[in-house]
């Protein structure tokens, strides 16, 4: 695969230019969001000074021409992730309210006690929190999959739990706190063997890889825009047509309706059903936007250049010989970050060091807190990657760690 044009495409983003303290920015909390590059950014200046206007609701031709482009992203979005058409893409505001929407509209509908939610040890809050709360108020139970020693999925406790008794199996695709990626296909089988559902978060897949939601054969899949180069205020849920067809919708207002009278109301066409009120137009002008730029570069070159940085970080922070480093080796089942300890320094005060240094890491529990307890620790440092970044880059990081050692360890 040709390797990434890192300087122009850098040259996009005006923001990597930054300095604070004389320093140049070195961002490498993508994980946490992406940066946005100009052309993004263009297309939602543009909506705004010339298309702006509210959807499905105007005969003039601004709004029809407002309604043309947040449905023609719908469409953008179907053919990126390989959904059947526009019905199977639902937008929100971002994963986590895809994670809610599944929640809601099917889960407190069709759980009860006695059935079984089956989750990952590594699910990020989004699902973990979500799925806890429904299996609270409907009396189902939860299970977790459980993670081994090197951060991967232990997919015979995994065969174990997903039995007859299973509704649904909610996995993520790549784990944000130990990169590892999930055999979500597999999963999905598992699911399906059993006659589950299966809702896969792909926060950290869609931005970084080639991702095709037929075939996972996933029911649900969710991911958000500001992961991808693309605005925040914009998620997306995808789901089969024939199980949103069936779901009511849980929130209610206009534009999701067909027929309001006094005394009830009917439903509208997918996806709008679950699009009440007036939405994110601009960000999904922007999202489409963001989906071309990332497929002009192209996916599987995204994937290859993240998985070189994520090698290269791990093998320059393994030499230094006080640095924990979690989850898998570097290799097809380690997406673009790595999340580390330096022995005796604790994330925070490193995450500060290495901020004196303007180096934007994330420390913290990366929203998956229960995973931190099961890992022995209270946080840790994650660096993760995007197109933009670079060796020199992470080597800035490596030699940052020095200042720490000599103030705290
Ligand atoms: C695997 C996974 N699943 C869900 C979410 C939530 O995405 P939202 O766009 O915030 O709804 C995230 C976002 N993780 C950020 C913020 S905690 C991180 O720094 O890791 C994620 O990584």
């Amino acid at each position: 695969l040709e390797p990434l044009d890192v300087a122009s495409i850098r040259e996009e983003f005006p923001i990597l230019q930054r300095e604070f303290d004389g320093q140049q920015v070195v961002y490498l909390d993508n994980a946490a969001t992406t940066q946005t590059p100009d052309p993004v950014v263009d297309a939602m200046s543009d909506y705004y000074r010339e298309s702006n206007a509210n959807i499905h609701r105007g005969i003039h031709h601004l709004s029809q021409e407002a309604s043309r482009l947040y449905e023609e992203a719908h469409d953008r979005v179907a053919e990126f992730i390989g959904a059947d058409g526009r019905e199977e893409v639902i937008f929100t505001k971002n994963t986590t309210e895809g994670e809610n929407l599944v929640a809601y509209a099917w889960g407190l509908n069709e759980l009860g006690p006695g059935d079984r939610v089956v989750l990952t040890e590594m699910e990020h809050h989004a699902s973990l929190v979500t799925w806890q709360q429904i299996a609270k108020q409907t009396g189902a139970d939860i299970e977790y999959i459980r993670v081994d020693a090197d951060g991967r999925l232990d997919m015979d406790h995994a065969r174990d739990l997903i039995d007859d008794d299973t509704a649904i199996v909610s996995a993520v695709h790549v784990s944000n706190t130990l990169g590892t990626v999930n055999p979500v296909s597999e999963l999905t089988d598992l699911a399906h063997e059993h006659d589950a559902l299966s809702f896969i978060d792909g926060a950290q897949a869609v931005p970084n890889r080639p991702v095709d939601v037929a075939a996972i054969d996933a029911d649900f899949y969710a991911f958000s825009g500001h992961k991808m180069a693309g605005p925040t205020g914009i998620g997306v849920l995808y789901g089969k047509q024939d199980l949103l067809e069936e779901m009511e919708p849980y929130l209610y207002g206009g534009g999701m309706i067909r027929k309001v009278t006094f005394e009830d109301s009917t439903w509208g066409d997918l996806p709008w059903k679950f699009e009440p009120g007036t939405p994110q137009i601009a960000e999904a002008v922007g999202l489409d936007a963001a989906i071309d730029w990332l497929e002009e570069i192209g996916m599987d070159r995204i994937e290859s250049h993240e998985q070189e940085l994520a090698r290269y970080a791990y093998e320059q922070l393994a030499a230094e010989g006080d640095v924990e480093i979690y989850g898998p080796e570097p290799g097809p089942e380690r997406g673009g970050l790595v999340s580390f300890n330096l022995e005796g320094v604790h994330a925070h005060d490193l995450t500060s060091i290495l901020n004196d240094h303007t180096i934007a890491v994330r420390a913290g529990d990366h929203c998956t807190q229960p995973l931190h307890d099961k890992l022995g620790v209270a946080a840790s440092t994650r660096a993760s990657f995007y197109v933009y970044n670079t060796r020199e880059e992470i080597d800035k990081l490596v030699a940052a760690l020095d200042d720490a050692r000599q103030l705290f360890a």
